[in-house]
């Protein structure tokens, strides 16, 4: 019998990134790469990440939470899922403010309807943070290009760990980007060890800026909240912006501000039940022959 076999899940999503909500606080098991990649097929519950919740560790939180894409690899950070979760524990306690851990630490949200404040914690721009290869001096622009040697389409991303690892291009127009051209060797290049989702982001103003993201272990998504955030620091590092922007994403928007106070990222933004289910042996890839 497949380990996830009877589970119920219920499918949200944030700004479009598709989420699926395992609550396995009852009776915890792993979710196997290969039942995760089983329910993401097409006609299953297409998914961009599972948030599955495992029983708390500390005192005052309502789960633990382990991020895995729909490509069976896990993550320290899904900012769209952590509004899905937050949603889905208001809906079933009435409770306004959810703690949540992760392998990355606490994420403390607040809920108001469906829109959702995730505290994101701190960004960190050392390189063996995000983590890098090699030593590098400034991450605010490390040397990597994509594209032609002699006339790179990308070049000079900003890098950032938010809890997972992120990689910005600067350009003039998202739109004239085929991201999904680059995104594949970008995400594998050997310059990021744990491989990393990788952005073009597109300065609007001081306080707005567009983004599209390819992320690890997925690929093209309509919206990426830990995306928006890493971006949100990277452009205040680069003095692009202040440190509250609107980032618009092609599923909408999302409103990042780093708090001067503490260097925690606030990311706001809303999140969305569709509808749920229970899995069977047929949406775990076993068959019956
Ligand atoms: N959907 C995301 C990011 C999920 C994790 C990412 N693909 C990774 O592997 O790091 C978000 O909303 O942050």
């Amino acid at each position: 019998m497949a380990t996830l076999e009877n589970r119920p899940f219920v499918k949200m999503n944030g700004l479009g990134n598709e989420i699926v909500v395992l609550d396995l606080r009852d009776a915890p098991v792993a979710v196997p790469p290969e039942e995760a990649r089983a329910i993401a097929r097409p006609g299953v519950v297409p998914f961009d990440q599972i948030m599955a919740l495992y029983p708390p560790t500390s005192e005052g939180t309502s789960a633990f939470v382990r991020i895995i894409n729909s490509d069976g690899s896990e993550s320290g950070a899904c900012g769209n899922g952590t509004r899905c979760i937050a949603l889905y524990e208001a809906g079933r306690t009435g409770a306004d403010h959810l703690v949540f851990e992760s392998i990355a630490g606490r994420l403390d949200c607040r809920v108001t309807g469906t829109m959702v404040t995730a505290d994101m914690g701190v960004p960190r721009f050392g390189w063996h943070d995000i983590p890098l290869a090699g030593p590098v001096d400034d991450t605010r622009a490390i040397e990597l290009q994509a594209g032609p040697h002699e006339a790179p389409v990308l070049r000079g991303p900003s890098v950032v760990n938010v809890g997972n690892p992120h990689a910005i291009f600067w350009v003039e127009d998202i739109d004239a980007v085929d991201l999904a051209q680059y995104g594949p060797e970008l995400e594998h290049h050997p310059i990021f060890p744990e491989r990393a989702n990788i952005s073009v982001a597109q300065l609007v103003g001081p306080d707005h800026i567009r983004l599209k993201v390819w992320e690890r272990g997925v690929g093209l998504t309509r919206a990426c909240g830990s995306g928006a955030c890493a971006t949100a620091v990277a452009a205040a590092r680069n003095g692009l912006t202040g440190r509250r922007v609107t980032i618009t994403l092609p599923g909408g928007d999302l409103v990042i501000d780093w708090r001067a106070s503490d260097d925690h990222m606030l990311m706001t933004g809303p999140a969305e039940v569709e509808f749920d289910g229970r899995l069977d042996a047929a949406m775990l890839g076993e068959t019956t022959a």
